[in-house]
């Protein structure tokens, strides 16, 4: 057990604590992080799905199909979002974390439905204890309703300049997820209303830790929402699961990591599954990620899609409103229970 006591909200502050050399008990959270390297992770070129060529088109909209349906998470390169800006929003998003803690504070959340939240979050284990993570976050409801902290100053233009540009890029995906999964066009624009569709911002901030291994930034998870788009400062960091074995990600240069969530399971009727993964935490160098979370509607109700329901004899997954979805999930605290089991329709 350290010595250091936490008066902070945020990990930030007892990270730069140069007495600490080990964590706090509160912090500890046993597990092995250790994470496999793979070289076949799905990347796809987003270019590729206007291509004129239609075998061109064909090839990745199939590659898509199994990236989907085999990783859940794929690497997307030349989705057109300027570099500029993807530096930017990372460059905003730390000059958040390095506001005064007064002023974070003012953004510690009171209820699930806030739309602006800042903290550094804690989970209730199994055995009934309470687990403190190794990260602090900011989370914002950037759209359909525009939502921002007003410090940093640079971050409000910047950040609807970024919800402004990722959501034609999520609409083209969902386009294409649309013909792969043979749903008629149009339909999860409709279905979804994916004019007013939902999008959370949220930025996490994990600073180096003298036990990583006893640590962890954020447990294995899934993601409410279709797909969540996720940059970061180049520090690894993000491992996702794959048939029962966690492996680490990487991404080239200017590229977004892309992961299959919870309204996409729902959506495709279990056909492409909402990935598990988690952040873990290293001793050298500080990591950031800025995280959008791609939805429905806000009041859209999220129901397997009819067709694919016919093709499967049945529903596996109740309907939601997408909203209530995600403020129950924001405010369950529980660790490793995950929303989606409780809508799914068991086998009789
Ligand atoms: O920082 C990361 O790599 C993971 C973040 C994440 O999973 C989340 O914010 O939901
Ligand atoms: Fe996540």
């Amino acid at each position: 057990m350290a010595a250091v006591a936490q008066n902070s909200s945020f990990v930030k502050a007892l990270a730069e604590n140069p007495t600490l050399k080990s964590i706090p008990s509160q912090f500890t959270f046993a597990t092995d992080s250790k994470g496999s390297q793979s070289d076949s992770l799905p990347i796809i070129d987003f270019s590729l799905l206007t291509s004129p060529n239609p075998d061109q088109r064909c090839r990745v909209l199939a590659d898509l199909d199994s990236a989907c349906r085999e990783w859940g998470f794929f690497i997307l390169v030349n989705h057109g979002i300027p570099e500029k800006l993807l530096k930017a929003i990372i460059a905003s998003s730390l000059e958040f974390f390095e506001l005064p803690e007064e002023e974070k504070r003012r953004y510690e959340a009171k209820s699930a439905s806030d739309p602006v939240k800042s903290g550094s979050g804690s989970l209730i284990n199994t055995a009934n204890q309470r687990v403190h993570l190794w990260r602090d976050f900011v989370k914002s409801y950037v759209h359909p309703e525009f939502n921002c902290p007003t410090e940093p100053h640079t971050l409000r233009e910047t950040l609807q300049e970024f919800s402004g540009k990722t959501r034609p890029v999520f609409r083209k995906l969902m386009h294409a997820i649309e013909e792969n999964l043979g749903l008629e066009q149009g339909f999860v624009d409709e279905a979804l209303k994916l004019d007013s569709c939902f999008q959370l911002y949220a930025a996490n901030y994990y600073p180096p830790c003298p036990e990583p291994d006893q640590a962890i930034g954020i447990p294995a998870h899934t993601d409410h929402g279709l797909l969540t788009f996720l940059i970061h400062n180049g520090v690894a960091g993000l491992q996702i699961q794959h048939n029962g074995e966690w492996f680490d990600t990487f991404s080239p240069q200017n590229a977004i990591l892309v992961n299959n969530a919870d309204h996409l399971e729902i959506l495709s009727n279990g056909r492409y599954k909402s990935v598990r993964h988690r952040a873990v935490v290293n001793t050298e160098a500080t990591r950031i990620s800025v995280v959008m979370a791609n939805g429905a509607a806000p009041e859209a109700v999220v129901a397997p899609a009819p067709a694919l329901v016919e093709k499967d004899g049945r529903p596996f997954y109740r309907p939601m409103k997408f909203i209530e979805y995600v403020e129950t999930m924001l405010s369950n605290r529980l660790l490793g229970k995950s929303n989606l089991d409780c809508i799914k329709i068991q086998d009789e």
